[in-house]
């Protein structure tokens, strides 16, 4: 039997299903794996019992995820999985910015017992006068799973779309519409936006990319929206570009001491990914993930580690090794095989940044003293026995 420790409410119902074989337990230290949303792991006490953790969503800024490296534990993410249901709310809240949605549902609110509200809403209606998203400009920052589908959304309604994103990945270049036009800096990208929707993860060179400098680039009554991380904004400049009217609005998923004091703003509860099927995507997507994992020791999507696939563990034995990604750890690992006279059938090594994994099948178990050469390898994070 393997233990799942579940933090946070992994979907609306409650309802996560691992299937036979996993029990979920409500102490840590006896869990094998975490299943996870949104809760902030820094600082927490991680027993040594855990080799895995999945969130369920793309953002990892949670999660210690190079300390949990070395400390041989994959953590893992669920790409694109939430990523439609970003793309319509950031869509909802380019609406609400531009036509006062809002602002007129709340006339008709304050003035229901008017037995004439149909003839007064008529004269009031000009108070709400917007303007069309059509053919306004709009920079996309981050390209990938969000971001892509919220520029070619933009592309479709007709507005003129400018991305940028250093890193785009092969996957997401060829997804995103030949009419979004790439640019190669921040600030060309900022110049002359009417809107400014943000999409990358939260780290050393996103965090406060968009301040007072930025801000400055962009159309007089601009819109900025921020559904990515609170940190990727200078609170305060976005604070003033609001009081001096140089931003219309801002819309953004987090609630935040400086956030709820701002004018204009619209602001959710970190909801970005508050649907049922982007709920059921992750969770399913995660669960996969920790299953094969846990049972067979294959890795996808992970933040930590590089990716590896061997199938299903059918041979005798399979053991992985998690370990640092410098030389001779694999001249080690079969220098000790061989001294067991072990026969391996497969071996797979990959590396990712700092970290690598090396895993194999044997024609039969090894000696536990075998075991405790591998886990005795200077930079070996984790050997496991997968069978
Ligand atoms: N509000 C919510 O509920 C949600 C928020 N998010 C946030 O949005 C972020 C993006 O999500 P996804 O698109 O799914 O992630 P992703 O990993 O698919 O895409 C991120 C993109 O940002 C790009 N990027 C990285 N550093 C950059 C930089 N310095 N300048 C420009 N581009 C850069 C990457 O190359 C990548 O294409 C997440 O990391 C998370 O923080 C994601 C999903 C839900
Ligand atoms: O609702 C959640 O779990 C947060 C989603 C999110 O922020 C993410 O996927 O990065």
């Amino acid at each position: 039997m393997r233990n799942i420790k579940i933090i946070d409410d992994i979907t609306k119902d409650g309802q996560v299903t691992f299937g036979d074989g996993y029990a979920f337990v409500d102490d840590t230290a006896e869990a094998d794996a975490i299943l996870m949303r949104s809760t902030d792991l820094h600082g927490y006490d991680l027993p040594a019992s855990i080799r895995a953790i999945a969130r369920c969503g793309a953002g990892v800024n949670n999660i210690p995820i190079d300390d949990y490296a070395k400390r041989g534990v994959v953590v893992f993410n669920s790409p694109g999985a939430n990523a439609n249901a970003v793309k319509e709310i950031v869509l909802c809240m380019m609406v609400l910015s531009s036509r006062g949605v809002v602002q007129s549902m709340d006339w008709v609110r304050q003035n229901a017992d008017d037995p004439d509200i149909l003839t007064h809403a008529e004269h009031v209606k000009k108070a709400f006068v917007g303007r069309e998203l059509k053919g306004k400009r709009v920079g996309v920052i981050g390209l990938g799973n969000v971001g892509s589908k919220v520029a070619n959304a933009c592309v479709y309604l007709g507005m003129d779309v400018y991305g940028y994103d250093p890193f785009i990945s092969v996957e997401h270049a060829w997804e995103l519409s030949r009419d979004v036009q790439r640019v190669g800096t921040l600030e060309d990208l900022c110049r002359g936006c009417d809107y400014l929707t943000l999409h990358v993860p939260s780290k050393a060179d996103t965090v406060g990319m968009i301040g007072t400098d930025q801000l400055a680039l962009l159309a007089p009554g601009a819109v900025l929206i921020n559904f990515a991380r609170e940190t990727i904004v200078d609170e305060d400049a976005v604070d003033a570009a609001l009081h001096e009217g140089r931003l219309s609005w801002f819309a953004t998923d987090f609630a935040t001491p400086k956030t709820v004091l701002m004018p204009n703003t619209f602001i959710t509860t970190h909801s970005g990914a508050g649907t049922e099927e982007a709920e059921a995507n992750c969770a399913d997507m995660a669960i996969s993930e920790l299953k094969d994992y846990l049972e067979n020791g294959n890795i996808a999507h992970s933040v930590n580690y590089p990716s590896c696939s061997m199938g299903k563990a059918r041979a005798a034995s399979r053991i992985a090794c998690l370990h640092a990604n410098v030389p001779n750890m694999i001249g080690q690992i079969t220098a000790i095989l061989a001294k067991d006279n072990a026969n391996v059938q497969r071996m797979v090594n990959e590396s990712a940044g700092e970290n690598a994994y090396t895993m194999f099948d044997t024609d039969e178990h090894l000696e536990s003293s075998t075991i405790d050469a591998l886990k005795r390898i200077s930079s070996m994070y984790r050997v496991r026995v997968i069978k």
